[in-house]
């Protein structure tokens, strides 16, 4: 069984417009999936539909099943948020674009860290503070104690993300859905923070669904590769597959246009 299963989902807007057009795919523990396709073809959608977090107004048809580790299988779309409240952060979290989404800008960094470790590990006290700075170092960050006692904007976007792939990580979830985490960064960290991602990924066992529109990005980072246009799937398969035989014009322009490839394909463990 699957860790994810999407069969059939489509998602409409409030006016009836069909953004997510029967989108069917699957992950299963530790396999890395990338979604990727041009601004607006219905990458974020697909991923707030798996969470259960579109915006009202939208409609949601078809099936999403999450089925975790040690939690009951559980179809999303349609269920009560309180059970979805149980899911989020535990069976499947999200790392956005701008870490400034998951950051509370009037509390220091160390107890917006502290707060899932709490809620999920039951930490408290010196054992909280521990785990705190572990977590920060865990994602690379020097002088964590420093940055625990910052505020979100003394610290840098790079650092920022960081801090939100701390907290994501601190619910040990068997899914993480990445959109575009590395996009609103400058250049200089953008390897960086996705080496970070892809070491914890790895490290840990986890599955990944990664959402970008730059499939450079993408060849490094996960196995296989899901190519969607206008809200559906136009192509899938292993990422070297798409890369040396795309099938799909499309997919041969995203390819013509990946502006380091060669370079991440490099990257690529044999
Ligand atoms: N809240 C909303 N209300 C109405 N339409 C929306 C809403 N959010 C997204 N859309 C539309 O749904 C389509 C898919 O949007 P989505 O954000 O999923 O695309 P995307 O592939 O993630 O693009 P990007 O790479 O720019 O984030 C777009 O046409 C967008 O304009």
């Amino acid at each position: 069984m699957s860790l994810l299963t999407v069969n059939g989902l489509s998602v409409h807007s409030p006016d009836g417009r069909a953004l997510v057009r029967d989108l069917s795919f699957s992950i299963g523990p530790g396999e890395r999936l990338g979604l990727i396709g041009e601004s607006g073809s219905g990458k974020s959608l697909t991923a707030l539909a798996i969470m259960g977090l579109l915006p009202a107004g939208m409609t949601v048809s078809g099936s999403v099943v999450l089925d975790a580790p040690g939690m009951p299988a559980t179809e999303v779309v349609g269920a009560p948020s309180r059970r979805l409240d149980r899911l989020r952060g535990r069976a499947a979290t999200t790392v956005f674009q701008e870490p400034l989404t998951a950051l509370d800008p009037l509390m220091r960094v160390g107890r917006q860290v502290a707060e899932p470790l709490r809620r999920w590990r039951g930490l408290r006290g010196a054992a909280l503070r521990e785990a705190t700075l572990s977590a920060l170092t865990e994602v690379r960050l020097s002088d964590p104690e420093r940055i625990a006692r910052a505020y979100p904007h003394e610290i840098s976007g790079g650092q920022r993300q960081r801090v939100a792939i701390a907290m994501a990580l601190a619910c040990e979830p068997a899914l993480l859905i990445a959109d575009e985490p590395t996009t609103a960064l400058d250049v200089s960290v953008q390897a960086d923070v996705l080496s970070l991602l892809a070491n914890l990924i790895a490290a840990r066992g986890m599955s990944l669904l990664f959402i970008t529109h730059d499939l450079a990005v993408v060849a490094g980072v996960t196995d296989r590769v899901l190519v969607m246009r206008d809200g559906t799937a136009v192509e899938s398969g292993t990422v070297l597959d798409i890369v040396t035989a795309p099938r799909e014009p499309y997919t041969r322009d995203l390819v013509d246009s990946a502006r380091t490839f060669d370079e991440a394909l490099n990257r690529r463990k044999p």
